[in-house]
């Protein structure tokens, strides 16, 4: 299966090694002209769209930089899509479970087909490309959230984390980088389409994150809690995270699993503090 990966980040660089067949197009999915040459030269059976503005170091960024943010986020998404259609191939798309702020409607975790209620500019832009691409033909849609990994990185929740004197008390939906892997391949393998929540059953207190953290990486580790208002009133940050609980109904529908949280984080914990001593 020949997958050509767009966005050489995070993620991108990581599902191009580990994705079978899958190689890294170095384009900008805004140039229509470049993408249509790349998926001509590739002539890939799927591509995957990992090119997005995440903000560096965080997603604060996006809120002085919007024209850049949706340009990436929204136009390249788009034109990226529009370009798979006219080749004839199937699109797997990285959107963001940061678009759901609060509790869900119903019991049970926001659902793929809730309607969500983004705050933050970065979360909005993710939202709006959700909102055409779920309508469109050979298109699947990957909802992450928070990402957790074994490799030390700054954008590794478990390194982040680390890192923050004050840190928020708050309970999510994350997503381990090693199931996301395998669910990108089984989505890809199947054509999936429409919206998926790619995060592990269950949820996670950051603290919980930190006290493996304290007990697997590091004893002498220490932090400040503080409430999820205080983030910004402390100036920490300049818009609200969004926290919220995914569930994942047409994941499971098409056979797809995660490992529970509480399993798949401390295994992850483990390689964390594996590759922390050996480096
Ligand atoms: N990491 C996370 O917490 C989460 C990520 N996602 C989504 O997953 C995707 C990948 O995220 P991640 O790998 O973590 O983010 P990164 O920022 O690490 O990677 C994104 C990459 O896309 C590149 N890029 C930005 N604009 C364009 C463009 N117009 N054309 C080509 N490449 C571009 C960036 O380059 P440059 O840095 O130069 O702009 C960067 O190399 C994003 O769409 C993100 O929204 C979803 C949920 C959580
Ligand atoms: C800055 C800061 C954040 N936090 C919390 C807020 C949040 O729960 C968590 C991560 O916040 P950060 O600002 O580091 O990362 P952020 O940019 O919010 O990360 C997001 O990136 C985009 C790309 C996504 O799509 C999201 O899923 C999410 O991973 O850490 C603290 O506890 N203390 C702090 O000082």
């Amino acid at each position: 299966m020949s997958v050509l990966v767009f966005g050489a980040g995070f993620l991108g660089q990581r599902l191009a090694r580990e994705v079978p067949g899958a190689k890294l197009a170095r384009v900008d999915i805004t140039d229509a002209r470049a993408v249509a040459a790349a998926i001509e030269e590739h002539r890939p059976a799927a591509v995957l769209n990992a090119a997005g503005k995440t903000g560096k170091p965080n997603v604060d960024w996006c809120e002085s930089h919007p024209i850049e943010t949706y340009r990436s986020n929204v136009t390249g998404a788009l034109t990226l899509a529009e370009q798979c259609a006219k080749a004839s191939v199937y699109l797997l798309h990285l959107a963001s479970g940061c678009i759901f702020y609060g509790p869900s409607p119903s019991p049970g975790g926001w659902r793929e087909d809730d309607a969500a209620n983004p705050s933050a500019l970065y979360s909005r832009t993710k939202y709006a490309a959700d909102l055409v691409l779920s309508r469109l033909p050979n298109v699947g849609i990957a909802r992450l959230r928070m990402p957790i990994d074994g490799v030390p990185g700054s954008r590794n929740l478990i390194t982040k984390l680390a890192a923050y004197r004050q840190v928020v008390d708050v309970e999510n939906s994350v997503t381990i980088v090693d199931d996301l892997v395998r669910v990108v391949i089984g989505l890809i393998e199947k054509r999936a389409t429409g919206v998926f929540h790619v995060t592990n059953p269950g949820t996670m207190r950051h603290r919980d994150l930190l006290a493996l953290y304290r007990e697997m990486v590091d004893p002498t580790y220490t932090t400040t809690f503080i409430g999820e208002d205080e983030l910004v009133a402390k100036g920490l940050a300049v818009r609200a995270r969004s926290n919220c609980v995914l569930a994942s109904p047409r994941l499971d529908a098409i056979g797809l699993t995660m490992r529970p949280i509480d399993v798949a984080l401390r295994s992850t914990m483990a390689e964390y503090a594996r590759r922390v001593r050996t480096t």
